[in-house]
C-alpha cells in the first residue's frame, strides 16, 4: 500500500487552475521533492493531500485512509509554511501539549531534541525569533511521531545549524522506512536529499523520477564558449547539438555527444575560445522542464 496517493486530482480558484489532473504514487520509505515555479501548485497539492483543502476532483489517500483520519491518528506530520503559533505559551508546555493529542507520541523532550528547540524549552513562543519559531513547528510536526512527513519550503528562516538538523532527523526517520515529502525551491535540497522529484508547472507534472533521471530528460551536458560572429545554424548544425543560444559572443550549446560537439567545433571554428564543458545540473532541467511556466 503506498504511504501517499493521488489519483486525477483537480483543484481551479476561479479562473485559474491550481491542478489540472494530478496522478502521484509514494511509496513507504521514499524522499520526494516537490519540485515547480511559484504558483506551480505545491502548497495546493499537499493541502489537498492532508484534507485540508477539498479537491475539485479526483481523490488522495494515505495509507489508503482518508488524510484527515491519517492526521489525527498521528501518522502524518506537517510542517506548513507560514503556520501561525500560540504565542502566550511556553515552548516546552506546546510541544507536550500537542504530543498529547496523538495516540503514540514521540516523547515531547525527543520531538524537541530532534528540532533543536531544548534549551528553548522555558520560552515563551511569542518571544522567539522566525528561525526559532520554524524550530519549534519542526518539533510538533515530530510529535506524533508520524510515518509520513509532509514539509511545505522547511528550511525557509534556518540557520546552517538549523537545516542541518532537520535534515539529519529527516534523514534518520526515511532510513527507519518512513517517508517524508517536501516542496523546495532549493535544487540542491532536492539533489541531496531526495531520492526522487517531482516537478510540478501549472498545476501538471512534467517530470517525475530518480534525480538523474529528470537530469537526463533534459540532455547530457552543455557546452559554453567565446565565439565572434557565431552563427546559430551553423552550430545547429554540428553533431550531438540539440539547442544553441547566443548571446554577444557567449555561446552555450545543449548537447547529446560532448565529444563529437567539441572536436567539430574545434574544426569548424577557429577563433573558438573559453571552452568549458558542464554537465547538465538540476537547474537547467528545472529551466527547461517547466519552460518558464508558473
Ligand atoms: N486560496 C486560494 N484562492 C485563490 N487562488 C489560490 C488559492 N490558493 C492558491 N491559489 C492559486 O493557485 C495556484 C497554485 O498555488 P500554490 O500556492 O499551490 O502554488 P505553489 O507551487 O505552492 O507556489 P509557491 O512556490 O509560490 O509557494 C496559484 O496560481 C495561486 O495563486
Amino acid at each position: 500500500m503506498n504511504a501517499w496517493e493521488f489519483k486525477g486530482v483537480t483543484k481551479r480558484y476561479g479562473p485559474v487552475t491550481a491542478l489540472g489532473g494530478v496522478d502521484l504514487d509514494v511509496g513507504e520509505g521514499e524522499t520526494v521533492a516537490l519540485l515547480g515555479p511559484n504558483g506551480a501548485g505545491k502548497s495546493t497539492l499537499l493541502s489537498i493531500g492532508l484534507g485540508l483543502v477539498a479537491p475539485g476532483s479526483g481523490t488522495a489517500t494515505v495509507r489508503g485512509r482518508p488524510p484527515l483520519e491519517a492526521l489525527r491518528a498521528g501518522g502524518v506530520g506537517v510542517l506548513p509554511q507560514d503556520s501561525g503559533l500560540l504565542e502566550d505559551v511556553r515552548v516546552g508546555e506546546l510541544v507536550t501539549a500537542v504530543a498529547g493529542m496523538y495516540p503514540r507520541p514521540l516523547p515531547p523532550e525527543r520531538a524537541m531534541r530532534a528540532a533543536g528547540v531544548e534549551e528553548l524549552a522555558g520560552r515563551r513562543v511569542g518571544a522567539l525569533s522566525g528561525g526559532q519559531r520554524q524550530r519549534v513547528r519542526f518539533a510538533l510536526c515530530l510529535a506524533g511521531d508520524p510515518t509520513l512527513l509532509v514539509l511545505d519550503e522547511p528550511t525557509v528562516g534556518l540557520d546552517v545549524e538549523g537545516r542541518r538538523a532537520l535534515w539529519q532527523e529527516v534523514r534518520a526517520r526515511t532510513a527507519a522506512g518512513r517517508t517524508a515529502v517536501f516542496a523546495t525551491h532549493y535544487l540542491t535540497e532536492a539533489e541531496e536529499y531526495a531520492d526522487r522529484v517531482v516537478l510540478l508547472a501549472a498545476g501538471e507534472v512534467v517530470a517525475d523520477g530518480p534525480v538523474a533521471t529528470v537530469k537526463a530528460l533534459v540532455g547530457g551536458a552543455e557546452v559554453r564558449c567565446t565565439l565572434d560572429g557565431a552563427d546559430p545554424s551553423g552550430l545547429e548544425a554540428l553533431p550531438g547539438v540539440r539547442q544553441v543560444s547566443v548571446e554577444g559572443r557567449a555561446v552555450t550549446l545543449r548537447t547529446n555527444d560532448s565529444d563529437a560537439t567539441l572536436r567539430a567545433l574545434f574544426a569548424a571554428y577557429e577563433g573558438v575560445r573559453d571552452v568549458r564543458l558542464e554537465g547538465t545540473d538540476l537547474e537547467s532541467a528545472f529551466v527547461t522542464l517547466t519552460g518558464g511556466r508558473g
